[in-house]
């Protein structure tokens, strides 16, 4: 079973003479690492005692080194420690959107900036990216199951609040232009 660490005890590995890293909630000692890492020692000492994943997979680390990463694992991070604070998902934003069937949503969408969960689309249109509101973008299901959704709208977004404020409003206008040439008469 792997070992359970806290990130208070990851964070006393942070110097040259004890180098641990967190990368996907695994934690690493890389000690014996450090002169051997192709991309220098420095790198890995900027990430020492902390979560070295966003750094990681920026560079696309290839197969080699993912299963070299086994070889230094030393355990897992208290999973009492991991934020699990997401913001609904780009799908659970479609399954409450009025916009379900129509892909240009996704161009209102992002022009709109009271829903921020799309960041991104790949130019292939075959991936979505969501803004999960973390600052992280992480690639979704696919355009087809976005499009298979079709759960009536529960969370609209701000300019459909607006939109049924404008047509209340309006309602209420002509309702009160005829009540007051009803009352005139
Ligand atoms: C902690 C475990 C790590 C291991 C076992 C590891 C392993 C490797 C390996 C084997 C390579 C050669 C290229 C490849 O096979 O992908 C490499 C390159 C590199 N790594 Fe890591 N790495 C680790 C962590 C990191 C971290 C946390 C960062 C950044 C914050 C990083 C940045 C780099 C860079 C910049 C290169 C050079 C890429 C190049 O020159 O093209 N590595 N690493």
């Amino acid at each position: 079973m792997d070992r359970i660490i806290t990130l208070n005890e990851v964070a006393k590995h942070k110097n040259q003479s004890s180098v641990w890293i967190i990368i996907h909630d695994s934690v690493y000692d890389v000690t014996s690492y450090l002169e051997e890492h192709p991309g220098g020692s420095d790198i890995l000492l900027e990430v020492a005692g902390k979560d070295g994943t966003q750094g990681f997979e920026d560079i696309a680390h290839s197969d080699d080194a993912r299963e070299l990463l086994k070889k230094y694992k030393v355990g897992v991070i208290d999973p009492t420690e991991i934020p699990t604070t997401e913001k609904p998902s780009i799908i659970e934003w479609y399954r409450t959107s009025l916009y379900i069937s129509q892909f240009t949503f996704i161009d209102k969408l992002k022009k709109r900036p009271s829903c921020q969960y799309v960041e991104d689309m790949d130019s292939k249109e075959k991936s979505w990216r969501t803004y999960d509101g973390s600052s992280s973008v992480r690639p979704v299901e696919s355009k087809k199951s976005v499009h298979s959704l079709t759960r009536p709208p529960s969370r609209p977004c701000e300019s459909s609040k607006l939109k049924w404020a404008v047509i209340a409003l309006a309602g209420a206008v002509v309702i009160g232009f005829a009540m007051h040439r009803y009352l005139s008469k």
